[in-house]
C-alpha cells in the first residue's frame, strides 16, 4: 500500500459484545474473571484498504455485512477494535441515523454542526441561506428535528453535509429517502464534489447509483472485504452472486447465512494476528520476532482501550478498599496505627470530648 491516500484502513475489526442486559455489561466491566464467557460478534474481521483524493469509493454488500460500520470508523464516529486507520482531512456523513441532534433546531444543528466542523460564526452564517434552500423545509428549520419527517431529516442532513466544505463526504444510505427532485439535486452536489477533486465514500444498496458515481467499489461480505476494484467489474460480480443466492432454496440460503455469522462469533482475532505475522515475514524477509513487534504495534497502537484491564480492575478495587479504611478510621476516632494493628476497633467508636464531658455529669 502506498502512503498516497486520502483514507486508509489495514486490518481493521470490529468486535461487538453480545450482551443479555445492561446488567451483564455491568457485571463484565468490573469482573475479574475473562470476558470470553460474554458472546461477540465480528462486525470486521480484518478490512485494509485505501481511498485516494478526488476518488468516489463505493461500498456494497448484503445487509448487516458491515458498511456502515466501516463508515462510521472513517468518521470517527465509532472506534475500531484493532487496526491502522488514517483520514486525512475533515470528514462530513450523511447518514440516515447519523448527524443530526433531534432536540435541536434544524438551525441550531446547521450551528452545531458548523462549529464542529470547525466554521467560525460567520462562515456559518455565509453558508445558512444556502442550506436552508437546498434542504427546502421552509419553516420547519425553526422547529425541532424530532417533529420532521424522514426525508425532510435527509434533506437537512445532505444540504448541511454538502455546505460545510468537508475534504471526504461520506454517504451511507442517504440518497434511499426523499423524491426524485431532491435525488436529483443530491447526485449534482455530488457530482460537483468529484470535480473539485474531494474524496467521496459511497455506502448503498443501490447499484445504480453505485455505478453512476464511484470510481471503485469495495464489496464487504459478512465483515470481510470480498472484493475491491473496478466498478463495473464488482458491482457485476455482486449482482451474479444476488442473483444465484436467490435461485437457491430458502432452507440453503439460512443455512449460509448462519454459517457466515457463526464464522463471524467464532473469530479468532489472535490467530488473525499471527496470520498478518506470517504474512509480514514472507512479504519482507523478516525474522518473526521483529515482525510480531511491527504488527502487534500496527494492530494496537491506534486503539484507545474500551475495557479495563485485570490490573486496572485490582488496583481500583485496592483503591477502593483503602478509601473505605481511611472514611471508618476518621469516623472511628481511632489512630491510624490503632487502627492497622487492631481493625477491629474501627466497628468501636471512640467518643467525641462533649460526649465525654455529658458522661461525666450524668
Ligand atoms: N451496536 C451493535 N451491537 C451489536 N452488533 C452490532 C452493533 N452494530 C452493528 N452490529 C452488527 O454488525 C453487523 C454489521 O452491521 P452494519 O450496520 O455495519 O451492516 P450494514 O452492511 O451497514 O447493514 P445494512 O445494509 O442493513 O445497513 C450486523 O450484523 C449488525 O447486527
Amino acid at each position: 500500500m502506498s502512503e498516497d491516500y486520502k483514507i486508509k484502513l489495514e486490518n481493521v475489526t470490529k468486535e461487538y459484545d453480545l450482551y443479555q442486559s445492561k446488567n451483564d455489561k455491568l457485571k463484565t466491566f468490573f469482573s475479574l474473571k475473562k470476558r470470553h464467557e460474554v458472546p461477540h460478534f465480528w462486525s470486521l474481521k480484518g478490512i485494509s484498504l485505501e481511498v485516494h483524493q478526488g476518488e468516489a469509493l463505493g461500498i456494497i454488500g448484503v445487509n448487516g455485512s458491515g458498511k456502515s460500520t466501516i463508515s462510521n470508523i472513517i468518521s470517527g464516529i465509532i472506534p475500531q477494535t484493532t487496526g491502522f486507520v488514517d483520514v486525512k482531512g475533515d470528514t462530513s456523513i450523511v447518514a440516515i441515523s447519523a448527524g443530526l441532534k433531534w432536540s435541536l433546531t434544524g438551525l441550531e444543528n446547521i450551528r452545531l454542526k458548523g462549529l464542529m466542523q470547525g466554521l467560525t460564526f460567520e462562515e456559518i452564517a455565509a453558508v445558512r441561506e444556502d442550506i436552508i434552500e437546498f434542504a427546502d423545509i421552509g419553516d420547519f428549520i425553526n422547529q425541532p428535528v424530532k417533529d420532521y419527517s424522514s426525508g425532510m431529516r435527509s434533506r437537512l442532513g445532505f444540504a448541511i453535509a454538502v455546505h460545510i466544505n468537508p475534504d471526504i463526504l461520506i454517504i451511507d444510505e442517504a440518497l434511499s429517502v426523499g423524491d426524485d427532485t431532491f435525488y436529483q439535486k443530491c447526485l449534482k452536489k455530488i457530482q460537483e464534489f468529484k470535480k473539485e477533486g474531494k474524496t467521496i465514500v459511497f455506502v448503498s444498496h443501490s447499484l445504480k447509483q453505485v455505478e453512476m458515481l464511484c470510481d471503485r467499489v469495495a464489496w464487504i461480505h459478512f465483515g470481510e472485504l470480498r472484493e475491491i476494484g473496478d466498478t463495473k467489474k464488482t458491482v457485476n460480480d455482486y449482482r451474479k452472486f444476488s442473483s444465484d443466492f436467490k435461485k437457491v432454496t430458502s432452507a440453503e440460503r439460512s443455512k449460509y447465512q448462519k454459517d457466515k455469522k457463526q464464522l463471524q462469533l467464532d473469530f479468532d482475532i489472535d490467530a488473525y494476528e499471527k496470520s498478518i505475522v506470517q504474512k509480514e515475514q514472507e512479504d519482507h524477509g523478516t525474522s518473526e520476532h521483529e515482525a510480531a513487534r511491527k504488527v502487534h504495534k500496527n494492530f494496537y497502537s491506534e486503539v484507545l482501550p474500551t475495557k479495563m484491564t485485570t490490573l486496572t480492575k485490582w488496583l481500583i478495587g485496592v483503591a477502593a478498599v483503602i478509601m473505605v479504611f481511611f472514611a471508618l478510621v476518621t469516623v472511628s476516632g481511632h489512630s491510624i496505627t490503632k487502627s492497622i494493628s487492631d481493625p477491629s476497633v474501627l466497628m468501636h467508636p471512640t467518643y467525641t470530648k462533649t460526649q465525654n464531658k455529658a458522661q461525666q455529669f450524668k
